[in-house]
């Protein structure tokens, strides 16, 4: 407990007759006071204040940062043994937005990796001789997405993938995460991300998945990982991104979904929190920044115009605080200046920057001629409402606002997996990018 000394925090903080204040008060003050700090030199109290284009996205040293990663996993990444397909996606999802080529030993090594923790049963362990987890195999299809070769694609067994998710596939329209594994609403997302990239996505898949992520829809507005629990961006973005790739947005309630996603902006910090009442963390940036593109499209069919994601969502104010706050100057992201960097926070960070600096849009018009997964080639970026804070130089490689990973890569994948369907597809979008 923490004794309020300032007018200020009195009037925007709980408190009680003796002016005490909970530990988790005075940890927002306290993240409130180093993100002051961290600010400070853009700020009129300077003495020689630097402008906001000065706020530099320090490239090289992240690549260097994630790139380290690789040479230490055998000592102190033990942590993440049961987490092999992560480190691999976070490191190439990383890498691959910080627009640095894969290095061919590093895919050699990833395929090698992946294909070695591949289960007999279908899907993907943590780690060789692990059991098959919906999260780890989404991970996997993604990595390998990511290096996007034959060699790479031809890792994933389809058959006994598909065999796989049916196999956690339940009743009610949920899946659990492993067999015999908890239910949440995580696991509808990977799994219907990783059968939408790999076109594995069958009827019985499918079938009530809309219904049970319905369900997890709170009274607070956002999504909880089973139904009646709280709500959080996490399991938010899961059950937004799972209902975009089943065409089925519409099962929400609108309005609440809308309150509850536009106020996870900090108004001081400029970054998200997770849920109420909670601190800002830089993995929200992705978490809840990832559910913006989506909801501007539900709105969007709701008969909003584009401009409307302008009033739901600071872009500006989510990138100065990457910038300002998330960055270590030895390289990598955070979760906030008194948290240490990590792969997880610096693949999540930079998938949120991502999204804030290139407005992605759906094309509806062209939804016809794309049917079932292939809608999910229909993203591409509004160049008009690109806004890049800082140095021009901060520009990131544009991320898919639902698989999270490059949009060349979603395209190469689905050229690779739905042949002639996606050309077609992707053919149409390139005719409607140039009438533009
Ligand atoms: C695809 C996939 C597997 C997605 C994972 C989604 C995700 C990040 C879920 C978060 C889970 C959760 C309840 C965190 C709360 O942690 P906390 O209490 O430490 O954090 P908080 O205070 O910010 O809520
Ligand atoms: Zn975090």
């Amino acid at each position: 407990m923490g004794v309020l000394n300032r007018e200020e925090d009195l009037k925007t903080y709980g408190y009680n007759d003796d002016g005490i204040v909970t530990d988790s008060s005075e940890d927002q003050l306290k993240t409130e006071e180093s993100i002051r700090r961290a600010f400070f030199p853009y700020t009129q109290e300077s003495p020689m204040p630097l402008p906001i284009a000065r706020l530099e996205l320090r490239k090289l040293r992240h690549v260097k940062y994630v790139l380290g990663v690789i040479d230490k996993a055998g000592t102190h990444l033990t942590a993440l043994d049961a987490s092999k397909p992560w480190l691999c996606y976070w490191i190439l999802h990383a890498l691959d937005l910080l627009g640095y080529r894969i290095p061919e030993r590093i895919a050699v090594r990833v395929i090698s990796t992946l294909q070695h923790i591949q289960s007999p049963t279908g899907g993907f362990g943590g780690g060789p001789g692990q059991q098959a987890h919906v999260a780890t195999t989404y991970a996997a299809v993604n990595a390998l997405a990511i290096i996007g070769t034959k060699e790479a694609y031809d890792v994933i067994n389809r058959e006994t993938l598909k065999d796989f998710l049916m196999s956690v596939k339940q009743k009610d329209g949920s899946f659990t995460m492993m067999v015999g594994g908890e239910v949440d609403v995580r696991g509808s997302y990977c799994a219907l991300s990783a059968a939408t990239i790999t076109n594995i996505v069958t009827p019985e898949l499918t079938a009530n998945a809309a219904e049970f992520i319905a369900r997890c829809q709170t009274y607070e507005g956002g999504i909880g990982g089973f139904p009646g629990v709280e709500a959080h961006a996490g399991y938010t973005f899961c059950g937004l991104a799972a209902l975009e790739l089943l065409g089925r947005t519409d099962i929400l309630d609108l309005d609440t979904f809308t309150k509850w996603s536009a106020s996870r902006q900090m108004s001081m910090e400029g970054g998200f929190q997770g849920r109420t009442n909670k601190l800002v963390d830089g993995c929200y940036a992705f978490w809840t920044g990832g559910i913006f593109p989506i909801l501007g499209k539900m709105l969007e069919t709701a008969g909003q115009d584009q401009e409307v994601l302008d009033f739901v969502y600071d872009r500006d104010g989510l990138q100065e605080y990457l910038l300002a706050a998330c960055q270590s100057k030895t390289g990598g992201l955070r979760d906030k200046p008194s948290k240490s960097v990590d792969h997880y926070h610096t693949c999540y960070c930079l998938s949120g920057l991502s999204l804030s600096q290139h407005q992605m849009s759906f094309r509806h018009e062209l939804k016809d001629i794309a049917p079932g997964g292939l809608s999910a080639l229909l993203w591409t970026e509004n160049y008009d409402k690109r806004k890049v804070v800082g140095s021009p130089s901060n520009v990131l490689e544009i991320t898919h606002p639902v698989l999270n990973i490059r949009v060349d890569k979603v395209r190469k994948a689905f050229l690779h997996y739905y042949g002639k369907a996606a050309e077609d597809v992707i053919e149409e979008v390139d005719i409607e990018i140039i009438r533009c």
